[in-house]
């Protein structure tokens, strides 16, 4: 069955990873897709070569989410390619792992800004555009097990992710009467490009993995079928959740 059937959702950070991931897993639910993506065009291009050849329309828009210029255009270009908007996943976010007491201004700073200003910025932009085609809509922010738990090389990280599990819950609230349902996933350990380096230390990934009552550590496609529901009218009722996607980790103290 598909889920997406005729709707239009943009991704951002759609070319790699859990992102690239929910764009090509939208695509195979029947929707056309627009991805955000900030630097690799031959990954974002291969991307929107896969969605194509499911036989869905597809578009890449670079921007940096950070800047506040980037979501109207990213939204404005979709709105060109495919008449509309109906779900946004917020997925963009860095994670560079960093010591408290020498974390740089700059790494506080810009960390902050690409996951929580680039949400919101995003957030704000798709929302306007739903309001004004008055038909509802679906926005589904990924957030993370980091959200709700510490890291002790993620001080400047956590934060963000709790911000923007926050901001879906605000924006589950101010978008409600638009039937605008805001939700966010808390992947737990995902094998990415974002950990590439961290979990190269085998000792850190077997101790990653022991937490995980599934039994390992979680592929982006992992994290595509709860997008898709939030997205989908299967989740007609459901606005200001936060759906863990973690293999049991979180629960799992002893
Ligand atoms: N991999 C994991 O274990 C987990 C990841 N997450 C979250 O999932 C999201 C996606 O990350 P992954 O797929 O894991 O890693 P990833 O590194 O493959 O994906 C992140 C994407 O965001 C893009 N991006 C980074 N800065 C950007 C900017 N300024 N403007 C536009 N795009 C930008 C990157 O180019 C990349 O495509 C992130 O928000 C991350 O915090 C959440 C929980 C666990
Ligand atoms: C980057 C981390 O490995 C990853 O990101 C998160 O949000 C979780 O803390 C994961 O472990």
């Amino acid at each position: 069955m598909k889920l997406l059937e005729g709707k239009t959702v943009l991704v951002t950070g759609g070319s790699t990873g859990i992102g690239r991931a929910a764009a090509i897993g939208a695509a195979r639910h029947g929707a056309d897709v627009a991805i955000n993506y900030a630097s690799s065009d031959d990954k974002a291009h291969s991307c929107v070569a896969e969605i194509e050849a499911l036989g869905q329309r597809a578009i890449a828009v670079k921007g940096d989410v950070a800047d506040p210029a980037t979501s109207g255009e990213f939204v404005a270009r979709a709105v060109a390619a495919f008449g509309r908007v109906d779900v946004l996943v917020s997925n963009a976010g860095i994670c560079p792992f960093h010591a408290l007491l020498d974390m740089p201004v700059e790494t506080v700073d810009r960390t902050f800004r690409v996951n929580l200003h680039g949400a919101y910025y995003m957030v704000q932009a798709a929302a306007r555009q739903m309001v004004e085609q008055g038909e509802g809509g679906a926005i589904i922010a990924v957030s993370s097990i980091s959200a709700l738990v510490g890291g002790e090389f993620q001080t400047h990280y956590t934060p963000t992710k709790a911000g923007v599990h926050s901001l879906m819950q605000s924006a589950a609230i101010a978008l409600g009467k638009h039937g605008i349902r805001c939700n966010s996933v808390l992947p737990g350990t995902i094998l990415t490009e974002i950990n590439k380096d961290d979990l190269a230390d085998d000792a850190k990934r077997a101790y990653m993995e022991s937490r995980t009552p599934l039994g390992r550590l979680g592929q982006p496609e992992d994290i595509v079928g709860p997008i898709v529901f939030l997205a989908s009218d299967m989740a007609e009722y459901v606005t200001g959740a936060a759906l863990l996607v973690d293999g049991g980790m979180f629960v799992n103290l002893q």
